[in-house]
């Protein structure tokens, strides 16, 4: 069992986007009060006296959109100055990259995962609700010009959607040191649309891929699940996320804490999170914290094997935008 050092932060729960397999059909979803979400201050005591003393010092912000939150920037300074962080990076839609990218590289940020789920701009309006295609492809260019290395592409596939596009988006990797990853879409965000739609195996893109252009084992700076290759004399890398066909819980280094203070021990488990926001405002010390969050830690590895689906009876009370994916 690896050590668990990576936290997946979600800064906020709203996104500025409305992905077709992130969010329900109807876009509605009951938004969390600014007062309701934990203040940069609150993360960062929580980083400094809790998670990094236990050993966690990798930290991924994600949301809804993390850009969209008011002083994202500055926390991220203060994020990449604390002592024992050994690694910040971001998944973003990309919108606001174009604006942000200098800074967030001068503020200490070095790696960045984009999500792109589609190389042609009406696809993309129909994937992500909106027509922003342009303003992203120049976020992740900005993104490419002042440095951030790794630069990895997520793109969900979509049977019949963007699912044609695979070998056009595994050839970014090419000429470019840019890494793009291939996730196969989970039931989680909207169910419906994924009973209707279904879901591509990542070794069906391998092997389309391979076809194409061959296909070798490669390796890649992370520290998430994904399974790296090449394309043979390619600068950049391919990974495929593939929690639906492989189950890769028995290498899971990760918690999760929502922008409202839950800390939940597997993206699928939901009875097991426990609210340290309420924790942390009613005087609860660093050090009972730490026992708190520790219990998480012992239970983990029983809840990556038998118990991560324990308490989401058929649909999940949260959508990926609300856990931070
Ligand atoms: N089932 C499952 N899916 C995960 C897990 N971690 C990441 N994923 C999937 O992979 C997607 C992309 O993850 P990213 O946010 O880009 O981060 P990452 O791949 O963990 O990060 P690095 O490897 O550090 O770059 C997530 O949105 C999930 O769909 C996990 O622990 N379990
Ligand atoms: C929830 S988003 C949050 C960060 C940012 N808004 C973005 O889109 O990159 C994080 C990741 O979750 C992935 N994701 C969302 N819903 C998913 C689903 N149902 N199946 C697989 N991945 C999903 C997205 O593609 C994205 O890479
Ligand atoms: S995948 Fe990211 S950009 Fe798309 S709706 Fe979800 S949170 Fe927003
Ligand atoms: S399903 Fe849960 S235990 Fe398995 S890899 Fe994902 S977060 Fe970890």
């Amino acid at each position: 069992m690896p050590a668990i050092n990576y936290l997946r932060l979600s800064l906020v729960d709203r996104c500025n986007f409305r992905c077709s397999y992130c969010m329900p059909g109807d876009g509605e979803i009951a938004y969390l009060q600014r007062s309701e979400i934990l203040s940069y201050e609150e993360l960062l005591f929580l980083i400094e006296q809790v998670f990094v003393p236990l050993g966690i010092d990798r930290f991924r912000l994600t949301g809804g959109e993390p850009l969209i939150r008011r002083g994202a920037v500055g926390f991220v300074r203060a994020l990449c100055a604390l002592p024992g962080v050994a690694d910040v990076s971001m998944t973003t839609n990309g919108y606001l990259l174009e604006e942000l990218a200098a800074d967030l590289y001068t503020a200490g940020l070095r790696r960045i995962n984009i999500s792109l789920d589609s190389l042609d701009p009406e696809i993309f309006g129909q994937i992500t609700g909106r027509s922003h295609w342009h303003k992203v492809w120049k976020g992740i260019q900005s993104a490419h010009q002042v440095g951030f290395d790794p630069l990895k592409l997520n793109v969900v596939v979509l049977p019949g959607i963007n699912e044609s596009e695979v070998p056009d988006l595994a050839a970014l990797s090419v000429e470019r040191n840019w890494h793009v990853r291939f996730i196969e879409f989970m039931p989680i965000g909207n169910t419906a649309y994924f009973e209707q739609s279904g879901w591509v195996n990542s070794e069906t893109l391998r092997t389309r891929i391979r076809e194409r252009f061959g296909l070798e084992a490669a390796a890649c700076p992370g520290n998430g699940p994904a399974d790296i290759f090449r394309i043979p004399g390619a600068k950049g890398t391919l990974g495929f996320i593939s929690q639906m066909s492989e189950c890769f819980c028995d290498r899971c280094n990760r918690l999760r804490l929502s922008a409202d203070g839950y800390l939940r021990p597997c993206l699928l488990n939901e009875s097991d999170q426990i609210d340290l926001k309420t924790s942390l405002r009613t005087g609860t010390s660093a050090a009972q914290l730490r026992d708190q969050v520790k219990y998480v830690l012992d239970r983990k590895p029983e809840i990556n094997f038998r118990e991560r689906d324990r308490g989401t009876t058929g649909r999940y009370g949260r959508t990926m935008s609300q856990i931070g994916g």
